[in-house]
């Protein structure tokens, strides 16, 4: 791609050599090489414009700063922009140019991981070739891979789309995390529907209220979904309302979905232990739904998934029969073991309080023991979550035991203490291979385990080391060992 092809973008009009060849985008100047077009990020932790003398000795095209950014005395063009971010992610798009046909995006504080998963797999058993990308990596025909943020930086993100829509990929799921909206990651991605679950309290170290956690949101159907596109929302959320207002106020053909929903309304759920059945009626038509899922919010993120598949395309009744075959995320509500005595032990990832409510509360009605739960919280995220889950902990299970999860640069004792204020009587066991073992030899028949705040995780950081860690191996050693 040449230069000039970042019109409209990038202020390359008067350029001294438009026709020159663009090799690369990039926003990380350790990765600048000959031809490259630097984008200088103000971040969290450095100012990417410290870096532009760095990425045009390494070669760099150009270089594009936010208006009123010092950087001065270079021999490369350096364009101004208003919004660098934005610009990153358009011209990211542009220079990879091709993307999946049918792509949709999912926010919300919980459950994107699934819906993202579940719409993949609604559009396979379609017949279609689908991939999703999320928290949990990418999944496509051919790929499954791990990955690190849960809405990819706008490089690699194009980078994927292109190689998917190479491979012959028509639709594709993705999850738009606050940070990723806020952050402009899907501003090049071309929407062809969105989708919401519900907000709760999350990242409150990064937006300053929850107000502006929401606002974060919306962006996806305020700013980046086209005018008529379909938003699917869950409707029986506190924020539902609010989402709808935002989504109908933007143009969107508003879709809701739930209890209260009128594209896919929920009329009963009869739950059993590993499974449930739901009645969902659809243009007046009443169809019976066999989910093999456990978790009153897998039908929430179910609903979601179907609602999304059939706003692009999908007949509503092969998206309601694709239903009956889910298979859950990795690490979301994990069936992982079931002891000699028929206690079963799930992984969950609950690492914010909304998530552990709900399953705590999923698990109660087929428990005829008690509910014991294992769980911590991450260093460097939201401190004010950690009282809040010590008191969630308490109130829906019978015996917690307070672990770690990924310390990282914080002292875990201290964020171990913070959770305990809020919940007397809570057993402390700091090393989490033991928290997992104690509390697989501690279950009588009728009692269930929730091991949970690290689901499809392989690692545990500690300092800046991250050691192999994984709670469905430690759980499986533990009832190992117990039946030995
Ligand atoms: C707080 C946050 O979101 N940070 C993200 C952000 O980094 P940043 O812009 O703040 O980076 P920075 O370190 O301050 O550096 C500023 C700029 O200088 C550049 N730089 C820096 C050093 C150098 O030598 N040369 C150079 O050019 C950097 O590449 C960057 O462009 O933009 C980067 C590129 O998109 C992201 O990789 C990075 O994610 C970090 C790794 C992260 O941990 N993010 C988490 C919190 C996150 O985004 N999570 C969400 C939600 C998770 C969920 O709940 O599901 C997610 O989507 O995963
Ligand atoms: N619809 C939902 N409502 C409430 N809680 C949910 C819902 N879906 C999932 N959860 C809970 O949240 C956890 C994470 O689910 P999931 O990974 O699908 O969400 P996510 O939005 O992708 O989360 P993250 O932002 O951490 O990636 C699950 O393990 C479960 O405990
Ligand atoms: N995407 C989230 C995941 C948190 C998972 C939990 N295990 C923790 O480490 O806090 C984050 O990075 O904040
Ligand atoms: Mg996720």
């Amino acid at each position: 791609m040449q230069l000039k092809e970042l019109a409209g973008i990038l202020p390359v009009e008067g350029t001294a050599s438009p026709d020159l060849e663009v090799t690369g985008i990039s926003s990380d100047s350790r990765t600048v090489k000959t031809g490259v077009v630097f984008f200088a990020l103000a971040g969290s932790k450095a100012d990417g414009a410290a870096y532009a003398v760095d990425a045009a000795k390494r070669g760099a095209l150009a270089i594009v700063a936010g208006k009123g950014s010092a950087i001065s005395g270079l021999s490369v063009p350096v364009f101004s922009v208003d919004d660098p971010r934005l610009a990153l992610a358009l011209s990211a798009a542009r220079f990879y140019g091709k993307q999946p046909q049918t792509m949709v995006a999912v926010t919300g504080t919980s459950g994107k991981t699934s819906v993202a998963a579940f719409t993949r797999q609604i559009w396979e058993q379609a017949g279609l070739a689908a991939a999703s990308i999320g928290t949990t990596g990418v999944v496509a025909p051919g790929r499954n891979e791990y990955g690190s943020l849960t809405t990819p930086d706008p490089v690699a993100l194009h980078l994927l789309l292109k190689e998917l829509a190479d491979a012959g990929v028509t639709h594709a799921s993705m999850e738009a995390s606050s940070h990723g909206l806020d952050q402009r990651r899907l501003d090049g991605v071309r929407l062809a529907a969105g989708g919401f679950t519900n907000l709760g309290r999350d990242h409150m170290d990064y937006h300053p209220t929850v107000e502006d956690y929401h606002r974060a949101k919306l962006r996806l159907f305020d700013t980046l979904l086209p005018e008529g596109a379909p938003a699917v929302i869950f409707a029986d959320d506190p924020w539902s309302e609010p989402t709808v207002r935002a989504a109908k106020a933007a143009g969107l053909d508003v879709l809701t979905v739930g209890r209260h929903g009128e594209f896919l309304r929920l009329k009963r759920v009869e739950h059993e232990r590993h499974r449930q059945r739901a009645e969902v009626e659809v243009d007046s038509v009443l169809h019976e739904i066999d989910l093999p899922l456990a978790g009153d919010f897998q039908i929430a993120n179910a609903l979601v998934s179907a609602g999304l598949a059939i706003s692009t395309g999908t007949p509503v009744a092969k998206a309601l029969m694709a239903l009956e075959k889910l298979k859950g995320a990795p690490g979301r509500l994990d069936l992982v073991g079931t002891t000699a005595n028929g206690a079963p032990v799930y992984v969950d990832y609950a690492h914010k309080p909304d998530a552990l409510e709900n399953v705590l509360a999923s698990v109660r009605p087929f428990t005829t023991g008690r509910v014991i739960v294992v769980f911590g919280c991450g260093g460097d995220r939201d401190r004010g979550k950690r009282p809040i889950m010590g008191e969630i902990a308490t109130r829906l299970a019978d015996v917690v035991i307070v672990t770690d999860d990924n310390p990282r640069s914080e002292v875990p004792e201290t964020i171990r203490a913070a959770i305990l204020a809020a919940a007397p009587g809570a057993i402390e066991i700091g090393d989490r291979r033991k928290a997992i073992h104690e509390a697989v030899a501690m279950l009588h028949a009728g009692d269930t385990l929730i091991v949970a705040g690290k689901g499809h995780e392989e690692g545990q950081t500690i300092g800046t080391e991250t050691l192999h860690f994984s709670d469905h191996e430690e759980v499986r050693a533990a009832l190992r060992e117990r039946a030995a």
